[in-house]
Order: structure tokens, then C-alpha cells, then sequence
């Protein structure tokens, strides 16, 4: 059965309600999301075989944003965040996306870089000239540490020699490019490394030191890219005023980080519901966030096309698998990657790309319109009204006040709480 992810009014359902309506947009079986039950998902005893001195699990929550297309396929898509808002604003820029047609995306092959760092070498050009000789021999040696990986049309594709001149000297750098296929690739690139570092030493004359995956993933990328209707925004002047904050993200790094900020609020959400590394996919995106001819700057762009509407583009290093790490033994991640329907780490990839061009766009739109408070902060006044200790019951009224009083304050909320309750 096909995925519909054109969900309207999801927030207005109980959680039941909601898991069923999201199965039936999925097409997947109810009772594969039942593992989603707090008490249903990683087990203690799960939990101590993943990480060292366990003691505990800690919960986050996983939505599902809606309405998102991506090449012409429907998704509904797992986000594990804090954050209020987050969820709500990507559905609400893919229902825009929606529009004039989703997202497009597209993809490199999946190649990681690993770097064997060689010190004390007494002719770092020369060394560099005979490591290319030995190309074929190491991308061998290499290859036989994972037959497995071969097996599934990867392997080694190349290597690649850099002279590092650093306060201590020069450095002779090999990298080894490998084709991951659908892993992160971190341990199957790591260990391919280790094993050939010795004999890398030996051809470059020195001692080899590093022996470790490069977390800038720079042939491993993502692209997405949409048109957002100039009218479904708001309007011409909307989309000339998401050009010029676009326009500042480009030029001031000050502006940039939060800008990427709010790109990774999406991109983690997912990559961390879907058991992948957060940390390998953070600092991917920012070590591409140095511009060519500046600084720091935005990893995503903003331009107005011949017919008025905005376009967005989001290119990102993309280190993301399906088939080690977390994702192989959580069951929660294995359930969201069922929902989410991806086959390999490159639909997983460029699926998560397009949420970040998506959370982009929600977070500039809000900024450049009403400002960021009236929508995020009425969703975060429920936490708010929470932690001063509202029932359900009172909750609602706790929140619209809060919202009313554009104070969405823990101080105030006690306030409005007492009063409700006859205290003030
Ligand atoms: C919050 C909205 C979406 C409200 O926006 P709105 O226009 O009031 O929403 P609406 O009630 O008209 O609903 C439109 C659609 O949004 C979704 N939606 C709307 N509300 C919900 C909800 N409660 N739960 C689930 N989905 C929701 C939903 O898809 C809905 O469609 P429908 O279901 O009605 O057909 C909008 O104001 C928005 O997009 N704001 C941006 C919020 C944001 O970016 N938050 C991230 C945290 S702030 C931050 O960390 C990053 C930042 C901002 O600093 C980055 C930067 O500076 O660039
Ligand atoms: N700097 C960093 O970012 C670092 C990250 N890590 C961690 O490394 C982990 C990810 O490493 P990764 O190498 O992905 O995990 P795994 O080693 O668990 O998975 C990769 C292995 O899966 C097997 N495999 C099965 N099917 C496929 C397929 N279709 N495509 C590709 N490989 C397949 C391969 O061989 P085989 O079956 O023989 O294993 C491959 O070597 C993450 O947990 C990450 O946190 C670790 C160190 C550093």
C-alpha cells in the first residue's frame, strides 16, 4: 500500500489515535509501533550491552512529522527531539513543499575518508610519490579486511596522499576513500586503516601515528532542494524577507550558527531516532559550513526563482547507515526506520536532508515574519505549565494564558495557576 503522509490534524488526536492514523499513513502494522511504548522499548539489559557502566535509559521524545514528499514518494518521518516546536514547524514547511511538488533530492556515492598519519618522514614529497605507487597494493591489502563489505559493491575506491605542514613539522597524511554501501562505516573504515597503517609506515619511511576515520564526510553528500509557493508563504514581501535573512546566515557567522542551528534541530531529530550518530553527522555539517571564499557560514540557500516563489537548497555530508551501530540493536530505531521506509542509507540520507531544508525554512519563515515566539513559544508553554505543576485538566488554561499574556514564564505561570486555583 502506498504512503500517505498528507496528515491534517494530527496534533488534535490521543497518542492511540495518533499511532493508529500514522500506521494507516505508513502502511505499516499497528502493532509495530507498540515498541514505542516507554515501556515496551530499550530494555536495561539491552541498554548494558550497548554502552559501559549502564544504569538506566533515558527517554526522549519521538513525533512524527507529516506531509513530507521526497522525490515524488511520500514519508512519514520519526523525529526524537526535546524541543517543542520542532516537530510541528517541519510539518508545517513540508505542507508548503507540498505545494509545488515535495523535495528533490540527491546524492554522492557513499564514500569515507580514512586518514593514516605518518610523522618523522625525512622526504615528505618523495614519500607522498611512492605511497600513489603503491595504490593497488594497499587498496588490496585493505579490501581483504572486509570480504563482506565487497560482497555488497563496496570497498576501497581510492587513496589519496596529503602533505600536513603543522608547528611540529610535516606530516605525510594517506587517506583511504572507501565505499561504505548502507553502513556509517566508521568500524569497517577504522579497521581497514589499522591494518594497513603498518606497511603505510614502511612505504613512507616514518612511524604512523593516527589510524581513524575523518568525520568530514565531504564525498559522502546530501543535496535537497524545493520550491516554496511565494503565496502558501505569505506573500512576495515574505519571500523577499527570507532572501535577506538567508542573505545575513551567508555573510555573518553570528547569524550562520543559529541558522545551522535550526537545520540540525530536523537533521538530528531524525538521525538520533533512526540510532545513527549524532556527533558523526554534527561534525560533518560543520566542517562544511566553512565557505570557499569566507568564514563560517550557511550550509543552506535561499534565492527567489523567474516566478516569484522562493527556492531552498541544503547541501550537508550525510554519515548515516541502516545496517550497524545503534540502529541494529535498538529496537526503537528499528521500528522508526520501519515507519519511515527507508531501503538504504542513501534514502535515509537524503530523506533527512530534505527535513533539514524543511526545519530551515519553518524557523526563517517565523523569523522573518512574526518572529519566533508566538509559534515555538506557545508549544513550550505546555512544558512551562507542567513544571509548575498544572494537571491535566488545568493545563489548557495555564497554556492559553501564558500564550494571551505573551509571558511564558515559570514565574508567571505559578502566578495563573494560583489564581486558577482560587490561591492569588
Ligand atoms: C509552530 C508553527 C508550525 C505554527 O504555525 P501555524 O501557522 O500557527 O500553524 P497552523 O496551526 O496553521 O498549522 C499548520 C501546520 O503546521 C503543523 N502544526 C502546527 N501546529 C502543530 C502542532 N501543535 N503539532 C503538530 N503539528 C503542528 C501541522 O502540519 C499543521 O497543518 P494541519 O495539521 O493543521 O493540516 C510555526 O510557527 C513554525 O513553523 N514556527 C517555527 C518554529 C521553529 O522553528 N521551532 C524550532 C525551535 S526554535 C530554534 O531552535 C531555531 C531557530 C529559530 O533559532 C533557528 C533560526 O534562528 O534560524
Ligand atoms: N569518528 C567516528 O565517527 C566514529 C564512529 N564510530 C561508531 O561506528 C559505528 C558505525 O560503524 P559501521 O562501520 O557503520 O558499523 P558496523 O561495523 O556495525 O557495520 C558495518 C559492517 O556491516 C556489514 N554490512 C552488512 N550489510 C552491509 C551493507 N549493505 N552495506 C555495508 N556494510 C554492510 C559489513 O561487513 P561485516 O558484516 O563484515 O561487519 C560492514 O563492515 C557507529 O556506532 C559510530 O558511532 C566508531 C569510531 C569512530
Amino acid at each position: 500500500m502506498a504512503v500517505n503522509s498528507r496528515l491534517s490534524g494530527v496534533k488534535d488526536l490521543s497518542i492511540s489515535e495518533r499511532r493508529a492514523r500514522i500506521a494507516r499513513g505508513a502502511a505499516v502494522e499497528p502493532e509495530s509501533l507498540e515498541v514505542l511504548d516507554p515501556e515496551r522499548g530499550l530494555t536495561l539489559e539491552q541498554a548494558d550491552h550497548m554502552v559501559e557502566n549502564a544504569i538506566g535509559v533515558l527517554g526522549v521524545p519521538l513525533g512524527v512529522a507529516t506531509n513530507f514528499t521526497v522525490n515524488g514518494r511520500d514519508y512519514l518521518i520519526p523525529m526524537a527531539t526535546e524541543e517543542p516546536s520542532v516537530i510541528a514547524a517541519a510539518s508545517n514547511a513540508a505542507r508548503i513543499a507540498r505545494v509545488t511538488g515535495g523535495f528533490t533530492t540527491s546524492t554522492t556515492e557513499p564514500l569515507m575518508r580514512a586518514q593514516i598519519q605518518v610523522l618523522d618522514v625525512a622526504d615528505p614529497h618523495t614519500a607522498r610519490l611512492r605511497l600513489l605507487e603503491a595504490r593497488e597494493e594497499l587498496i588490496a591489502l585493505a579490501d581483504a579486511q572486509d570480504p563482506q563489505l565487497l560482497r555488497f559493491g563496496g570497498g576501497v575506491r581510492d587513496v589519496d596522499v596529503h602533505l600536513v605542514d603543522a608547528p611540529a613539522g610535516t606530516y605525510v597524511v594517506l587517506h583511504l576513500i572507501v565505499d561504505v554501501r548502507d553502513a556509517m562505516g566508521a568500524n569497517a573504515v577504522n579497521t581497514m586503516a589499522e591494518a594497513i597503517a603498518g606497511r603505510v609506515g614502511e612505504i613512507a619511511r616514518g612511524r604512523t601515528l593516527l589510524r581513524i576515520l575523518s568525520n568530514k564526510a565531504d564525498l559522502r553528500l546530501c543535496r535537497a532542494r524545493a520550491v516554496f509557493d511565494a503565496e502558501a508563504l505569505g506573500g512576495p514581501e515574505v519571500v523577499d524577507d527570507i532572501v535577506h535573512a538567508a542573505a545575513l546566515a551567508e555573510a555573518d557567522p553570528y547569524r550562520a550558527a543559529t541558522h545551522n542551528k535550526g537545520i540540525m534541530n530536523g537533521v538530528i531529530a531524525v538521525v538520533l531516532a533512526t540510532g545513527n550518530d549524532t556527533r558523526a553527522v554534527e561534525a560533518g555539517a560543520h566542517s562544511h559550513a566553512i565557505g570557499r571564499y569566507r568564514g563560517y557560514t550557511s550550509l543552506s540557500h535561499f534565492e527567489k526563482d523567474s516566478d516569484g516563489n522562493l527556492v531552498g537548497a541544503l547541501e550537508l555530508p550525510m554519515a548515516v547507515g541502516l545496517v550497524g551501530g545503534a540502529t541494529k540493536v535498538h529496537p526503537v530505531a528499528q521500528a522508526a526506520v520501519a515507519l519511515l521506509g527507508v531501503t538504504t542509507a542513501r534514502e535515509l540520507g537524503e530523506v533527512i536532508t530534505a527535513v533539514g531544508l524543511a526545519q530551515n525554512l519553518a524557523a526563517v519563515r517565523a523569523l522573518a515574519t512574526e518572529g519566533i515566539q508566538r509559534g515555538h513559544m506557545s508549544l513550550h508553554a505546555r512544558n512551562v505549565a507542567v513544571t509548575v505543576g498544572a494537571t491535566p485538566d488545568e493545563l489548557p488554561l495555564v497554556v492559553a494564558r501564558l500564550v494571551t499574556d505573551r509571558a511564558v514564564r515559570a514565574d508567571h505561570a505559578e502566578k495563573v495557576l494560583a489564581e486558577l486555583r482560587g490561591e492569588g
